[in-house]
């Protein structure tokens, strides 16, 4: 399976039209990869909480359609990052109508899957001052057969998510980002720690570039089982393009059965 990751650089002086049609243009080079992944809230900008509301659209709006589109033209499946969603009629129980979103498209354009994100960063302020926190795992089929779960950004913090992940069968882990630059050790350290404690290959999708004040960390990566880096970015906008090798996870679990060993959880069997 052939995957790209677009480690997206911007900052406060584009639109939401223009940055979708620059991204469009990015994914649609992609052609030849198997599955593309862009970062958390490209659209509406990661730490610019101040035009979400704003800038909300539905999984069906103008950014939704421009992604499947372009999912289709080069029949790729398309993680198309995260937007701020605000769906229409819905509140939530905190009686908010904004969700943190991530939208996945196949290689015909179909949305398949959505994931809100779940823990939501900010303390008192940002996400959950402003935005609901999605309930649900999400995973999804990878054209290589393998299963990926999906989480955004802080998520990666809370490792019983992905514990929870892969009892649903999860292989990989698909995260888009906007990490900031002050806590991008976090960042790595943490994917690596995924990668290893769940012997699964991690797909993440950071963001560039400075905007709201926040500069971004970049080093989106592709880890695998082992903890080993099959690539990682730098810190500007960069597209990772990387082979995942058949059976990456199959074998490292095979061949050091650690998961058998859990014991507080229902697939304990020793
Ligand atoms: N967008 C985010 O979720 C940022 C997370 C973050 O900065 C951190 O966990 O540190």
């Amino acid at each position: 399976m052939r995957v790209a990751l677009i480690q997206l650089s911007y900052d406060d002086s584009e639109s939401v039209e223009e940055r979708t049609s620059r991204v469009v243009g990015l994914v649609r080079e992609q052609a030849g990869h198997d599955l593309v992944v862009l970062p958390e809230l490209w659209p509406m900008g990661g730490f610019d909480y101040r035009a979400w509301s704003e800038k909300a659209q539905t999984t069906n709006g103008a950014v939704a359609q421009a992604l499947s589109q372009v999912a289709a033209e080069i029949g790729a499946v398309l993680h198309g990052g995260s937007i701020v969603e605000r769906p229409s009629g819905e509140t939530g129980p905190e009686g908010k109508d904004l969700w943190n979103t991530s939208l996945v498209f196949d290689a015909q354009g179909e949305l398949v899957t959505t994931y809100r994100k779940i823990h939501r960063f900010g303390f008192a302020g940002g996400e959950p001052k402003l935005m609901e926190a999605g309930a649900d795992l999400a995973l999804i089929d990878l054209p290589d057969g393998s299963r990926a779960a999906l989480s955004t950004c802080y998520d990666l913090r809370f490792p019983e998510l992905y514990r929870a992940q892969i009892d649903q069968g999860a292989t990989a882990f698909v995260i888009p980002a906007a990490w900031p630059m002050a806590r991008v050790e976090h960042w790595r350290l943490l994917l690596r720690a995924r990668a290893i404690e769940d012997q699964a290959l991690v797909i993440a999708c950071n963001t560039a570039g400075t905007h709201a004040r926040t500069e971004m960390g970049g080093h989106s990566a592709v880890i695998g089982p082992g903890g080993e880096n099959l690539a990682e970015a730098g810190e500007g906008q960069e597209v990772l393009s990387v082979d995942i090798p058949d059976r990456l996870v199959a074998d490292a679990r095979e061949t050091f059965p650690v998961l058998a060993d859990r014991r507080l959880n229902q697939r304990s069997s020793r």
